[in-house]
């Protein structure tokens, strides 16, 4: 039974990969964002706008915990989601975690076109975004680097993140 977190930063891929790598493994492809927003009836940034990020946060750790009685999934979560609570933690424990491990220049190669829907980044020029992301690599490094299995720029690839499962069909 597969149970799958994905972690890293904002663009790193989680979502794209968590919707490509799902049938490889013949799991659920899941997004915690896309849940929250469904549950809220709201986006995540007029969630951010009008409740705030602390109420996010807790909605987005509650939300993680129901994947305790789930199986067969891939979840690809939100970037924030392991720096929060126990969240890390609580995933090793229930599943296997994976980083996604994005170089800078490459997460703002992309997030430079896909500010729009990340509240945090919506405000930031190109040097600001920069900064941003150097501070938050930085900051939740910490917590990343606790993922079971880490995957570096060229091992994004399906058939890399195949191979991990691989001995679970014999
Ligand atoms: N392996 C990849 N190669 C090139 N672009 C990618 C890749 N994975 C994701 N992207 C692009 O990067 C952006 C962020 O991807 P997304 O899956 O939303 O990341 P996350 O969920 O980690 O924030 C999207 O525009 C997506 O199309
Ligand atoms: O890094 C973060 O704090 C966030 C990442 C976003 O998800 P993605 O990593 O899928 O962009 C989303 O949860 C929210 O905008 C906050
Ligand atoms: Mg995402």
């Amino acid at each position: 039974m597969s149970k799958i977190f994905l972690v890293g930063m904002m663009g790193s891929g989680k979502t794209t990969c968590a919707k490509k790598w799902a049938g490889a493994v013949n799991a659920n492809a899941y997004d915690l964002d896309a849940l929250i927003e469904e549950e809220e009836g709201c986006t995540i940034s007029g969630i951010f706008a009008q409740k705030g990020e602390d109420y996010f946060r807790k909605k987005e750790s509650e939300l993680l915990r129901t994947f305790a009685q789930k199986d067969n999934f891939i979840l690809a979560t939100g970037g924030g989601a392991p720096c929060y609570y126990d969240n890390m933690q609580w995933m090793n424990e229930h599943g296997t975690t994976i980083w996604l491990n994005v170089s800078s220049g490459v997460l703002f190669s992309r997030l430079k076109h896909a500010r729009e829907h990340r509240p945090l980044l919506r405000s930031l020029d190109d040097d600001a975004l920069k900064e941003f992301i150097n501070k938050k690599m930085a900051e939740r490094e910490a917590f990343y680097s606790q993922a079971q299995h880490i995957f570096t720029d060229k091992e994004i690839t399906k058939k890399h993140f195949k191979k991990l499962f691989d001995n679970d069909d014999k």
